[in-house]
């Protein structure tokens, strides 16, 4: 009653100066929000003022859309195809991904487009999602790949992708790995010392020079979580400017086993600045000038991947992949260079879900607890990094469901085990799909079969609306065939 006759005091400006109202506006999304109307007892001229705002936010978010959307009607849709049909149509009722293909193909398209007349290449980061049809996918609409283990690279080699498009990065590259990458010619990202020499160790096994890039450490912040931060100067990734020298000097030293071919450098994960890439390009190219005053014909500059998107589809504005190529460009043509990128997130993360089934809900002390059958076995970002994916129900409330605040949980065998915290969702019942968003990037490539859950199967949503299973869900009868004959 009290909050309702403040509330009624208030003209509507200064309703949404209110703490409240802004962190409504800021933190959440705005479907939820008209959920949030109805408990908060707002007075209508507050309603209309959050009600703009909201409107004006969504036309903000219009620059980027997002493929599974709600619609009218209440319920989630991903290019046209009623998820909650999709739901019904898979045999098993176990958590699955699901992916827009055209979402895929966008995505691609939007990188093709800003990176029109310069010369360059998309290495897609295989480790985000290592789906053997996503890569096909990929390698048809012109991308290379960028890999970190051997595994990596023979899968990408099956896709068909052309491996002189490829980089193999990393910290610890095996002998092996390193041979089997100077054989298909793919392009090797010197990390250390001792990289180096096992670099040139495979150069001499195999008879040929290893095109290699110098990856940089160039110590700009990415302001992100530091367990995706990779580009400061304490990470374990690359080599420090101050022996950079060295670094040339052996290679000089190595004509038969290395060429030098560029520079590179990977600042980390999630980035939503851009200035921080033009920091990085600018500290790139004058590495660049000097790996080239000392005879050296490089022409790659690798600026690694990192650009973040919109996880909580609050009205975020989100650089594009246009705006990171436009900070960078004049920089990369004015050279004759070939930009090489290594997006991962940006190009799957925003194309799927995980769709789960509820189980149930329960409240503990003052917790309310939405248990669904997916986890962190399928989707561990939450529970790694406290990451926020945005998380709703696939279909509308059923009449009078009350709304709570949730923690969205799986069954799994850990108080971590959490999809999403305090969320606020109307109380669901039994068997109802819910979904976690921005679910194509770190996610099914991060599954692990913890407390026997087994990976889950993936499909995908084709440009006609039909749907398709683009992996297999993983059995007991695999697990078990882990120990035939032992
Ligand atoms: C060297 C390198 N390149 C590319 C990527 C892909 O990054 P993202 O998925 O953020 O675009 C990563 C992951 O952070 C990486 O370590
Ligand atoms: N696994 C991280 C990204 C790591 C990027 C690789 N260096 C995530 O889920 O966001």
């Amino acid at each position: 009653m009290a909050t309702s006759m403040t509330s009624s005091k208030l003209n509507s400006s200064e309703c949404l100066q209110k703490p409240t109202f802004k962190l409504l506006l800021s933190s959440r999304a705005p479907q939820r929000i008209s959920f949030s109307f109805s408990r908060l007892r707002l007075p209508l001229p507050c309603r209309a003022a959050v009600s703009e705002q909201i409107s004006s936010q969504t036309i903000t978010k219009r620059a980027f859309q997002h493929c599974f959307s709600k619609k009218e009607d209440g319920f989630l849709y991903c290019e046209g195809v009623k998820v909650q049909d999709i739901m019904q149509s898979v045999q098993e009722k176990r958590p699955f991904y699901l992916y827009s293909k055209p979402q895929l193909t966008r995505n691609v398209e939007a990188y093709t487009a800003a990176l029109e007349g310069l010369d360059s290449i998309i290495g897609y980061a295989v480790k985000a999602n290592n789906n053997l049809k996503i890569l096909k996918h990929f390698q048809e609409l012109g991308c290379g790949a960028v890999l970190v283990s051997g595994n990596e690279l023979r899968l990408v080699m099956h896709a068909g992708f052309d491996p002189s498009r490829c980089i193999f990065n990393g910290n610890g590259k095996l002998v092996d790995e390193l041979v089997l990458a100077a054989e298909k010619g793919v392009l090797v990202n010197i990390d250390s010392e001792f990289d180096l020499r096992h670099i040139i160790e495979a150069g001499r096994l195999v008879g040929k020079q290893v095109k290699v890039l110098l990856r940089v450490n160039p110590d700009v912040d990415p302001q992100v979580h530091p367990y995706v931060a990779t580009g400061n100067k304490n990470s374990k990734f690359g080599i420090r400017n101050e022996k950079l020298q060295w670094f040339l000097d052996e290679i000089k030293r190595h004509p038969r086993e290395l060429l030098l071919v560029g520079a590179h450098c990977h600042l980390g994960s999630t980035i939503t600045k851009v200035d921080i890439f033009k920091d990085a390009a600018v500290l790139m190219v004058q590495y660049i000038d000097l790996i080239r005053d000392q005879g050296f014909d490089v022409k790659f500059l690798n600026i690694g991947g990192g650009l973040g998107i919109d996880y909580y589809h609050a009205g975020a504005v989100i650089p594009t992949p246009m705006d990171l190529i436009n900070t960078v460009r004049e920089l990369v043509s004015s050279r004759g260079l070939t930009l090489v990128i290594e997006p991962g997130r940006s190009l799957v993360a925003n194309s799927a879900t995980l769709v789960n089934w509820v189980t149930g809900v329960k409240t503990n002390g003052n917790k309310n607890f939405l248990v669904v059958n997916g986890s962190m076995s399928e989707l561990i970002r939450p529970s790694l990094y406290g990451a926020y994916q945005h998380i709703e129900l696939v279909a509308p409330p059923t009449p009078g469901a009350e709304v709570c605040t949730y923690d969205v949980v799986g069954p799994v065998c850990e108080s971590a085990d959490f999809l999403g915290k305090d969320r606020e969702l109307p109380t669901p019942s039994e068997g109802a799909g819910l979904v976690v968003h921005d679910a194509g990037a770190y996610c099914m490539s991060m599954a692990s079969t913890y407390n026997l859950k087994m990976r889950p199967p993936e499909y995908w949503i084709e440009v006609d609306g039909s749907l398709k299973q683009i992996r297999k869900g993983e059995t007991f009868d695999d697990h078990l065939r882990f120990f035939e004959g032992l």
